[in-house]
């Protein structure tokens, strides 16, 4: 293994037995050469290389083996084939429960920890007040650890496994049961880490925090490696996947409760504010007419019955522009042809930056705005007018045309097309009129002086 490499799987599978029932379990044991139980495999031929200060988000559903896959990483499993190899000191957090000995009190745990790591007890007194302060958890550090809390659990295990200066961290949810001040405290000492050049391994289902602190990612579907690569786009893979299956449930769902083969509308028409509001006369600017190239790396999904033609950015003066300026109007326009009849729709956007973090979007639901039936065979131009509220800086959109099922909750995705258009916010001509967030809302400021 090079020396670059933190962590190297070559073609690592792992098979589990399972047993309809316990004594069948027994029943192996006794007889060694009878087979009771069926092979699963968790993980089949899982191959990558993470190089060290690197950090790699490992996304999926429940049961693609994603803790298998950690576990087998930091050696508290063997795979059934294949090589692993591990370069560096390896602080692992894994699930709740693993690690410390629940009969020890925290203190004893964190000298244990230490040991186990590799550190003198003179290091790990040198260390503790610092362990203990990150925690925490006060008089309980001296309690046994059977008797904590799952939030106290964690604080103790995150703290003692950050100060034993690991060289890969292993992160497996855990953060998740911690209350939202530690996490936050968590995320920060996290990334403090990554800046010196720990490596990580992430595992979560927060797709914001996987993009976030992730430059890799891994989405493992059915022990398999799914996508591997830029963590912006593996998540859009994770995410567009789960989409087209929410699709396919709503719309099982729709077809046992009514016999068309779209949602019938008039629920969502009872139940929300109607606003029949014919669309504004619209200078026309998008393609109608053809189906129009995206951006590079742009991908679509979705059911079908509506297609996106066309997607552009609009400056302040309404002409395409892959810039546009602080604080000022930007308009958003699409063209969409209806391929079949539809009660109402919805369209709306995103917009994100480059790691793939959605920063601002609405929908026409969300909006309270209802648009009336369309029949196949319509082209619809739909435009959205806001102000610029981003910092300077490169984004992308994402526009999709929907149905409403659940106001503002559930929609059908007839075509999204993710990373539509790239397009540019320029700095403020002048400097003074910077903003530091990634984002900017209007405020109104104010103040009194109420002594001297
Ligand atoms: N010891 C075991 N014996 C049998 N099957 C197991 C064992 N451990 C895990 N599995 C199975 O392997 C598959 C992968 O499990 P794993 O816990 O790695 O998934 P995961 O992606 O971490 O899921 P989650 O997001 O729910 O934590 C699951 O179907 C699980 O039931």
């Amino acid at each position: 293994m090079g020396e670059k490499i933190a962590i190297s799987l070559n073609n690592v599978s792992k098979c589990f037995k399972r047993y309809n029932r316990p004594v069948d379990r027994l029943k192996e044991i006794l007889l060694p050469h009878k087979n009771y139980g069926q092979e699963f495999w968790a993980l089949r031929n899982i191959s990558f290389e993470i190089i060290k200060g690197e950090t790699m988000g490992i996304i999926g559903r429940n049961g693609a083996g994603k803790s298998t896959l950690l576990q087998i990483i930091c050696k508290t499993l063997t795979p059934t084939s294949g090589e692993v190899q591990v370069n560096g000191r390896v602080a692992a957090l894994l699930e709740l429960g693993a690690g410390f000995n629940p009969e020890f009190t925290g203190r004893e745990n964190v000298y244990m920890n230490g040991a186990i790591m590799g550190l003198s007890p003179q290091e790990i007194d040198e260390r503790f007040d610092k362990v203990a302060a990150f925690a925490d958890i006060g008089d309980f550090i001296d309690q046994s650890v059977k008797t904590y809390s799952s939030g106290m659990y964690v604080r103790l295990a995150f703290a003692s496994a950050i100060h034993v200066d690991p060289e890969i961290l292993i992160v497996d949810e855990a953060l998740a049961v911690g209350d939202m001040f530690f996490q936050a405290k968590c995320m920060a000492r996290m990334r403090e880490m990554m800046d010196n050049g720990v490596t990580v391994l992430f595992v979560s289902h927060d797709i914001g925090s996987v993009k976030s602190l992730c430059q890799r990612c891994t989405f493992l579907e059915q022990g398999e490696i799914k996508s591997i690569g830029k963590a912006s786009q593996v998540t859009e893979t994770y995410v567009s996947t789960i989409r087209h299956e929410t699709n396919q449930e709503l719309n099982k769902q729709i077809a046992q409760t009514t016999n068309s083969d779209y949602p019938p509308t008039d629920n969502f028409l009872d139940t929300t504010k109607k606003i029949q509001k014919a669309l504004p006369t619209i200078s026309i600017v998008v393609n109608i007419d053809r189906e129009t190239e995206f951006a590079e790396g742009a991908y679509r999904y979705g059911d079908g019955g509506a297609k996106i033609l066309d997607i552009k950015i609009l400056n302040h003066a309404h002409k395409i522009a892959n810039h546009i300026e602080y604080k000022q109007d930007f308009f958003i326009q699409a063209a969409i042809l209806f391929e079949k009849s539809f009660a109402t729709f919805c369209f709306g956007y995103l917009i994100k930056d480059l790691k793939g973090i959605e920063l601002i979007g609405t929908t026409t639901t969300t909006e309270n705005l209802e648009i009336p039936s369309v029949n196949a065979g319509d082209i619809y131009v739909v435009e959205a007018k806001t102000k610029n509220t981003l910092n300077d800086g490169i984004y992308t959109i994402a526009f999709g045309v929907e149905l409403p099922v659940t106001p503002n909750q559930q929609h059908i995705y007839l075509d999204l097309v993710d990373n539509a258009v790239v397009f540019k916010v320029n700095p403020p001509e002048n400097p003074l009129d910077k903003f530091w967030s990634k984002t900017y809302a209007p405020v109104t400021l104010d103040f009194a002086k109420i002594h001297g």
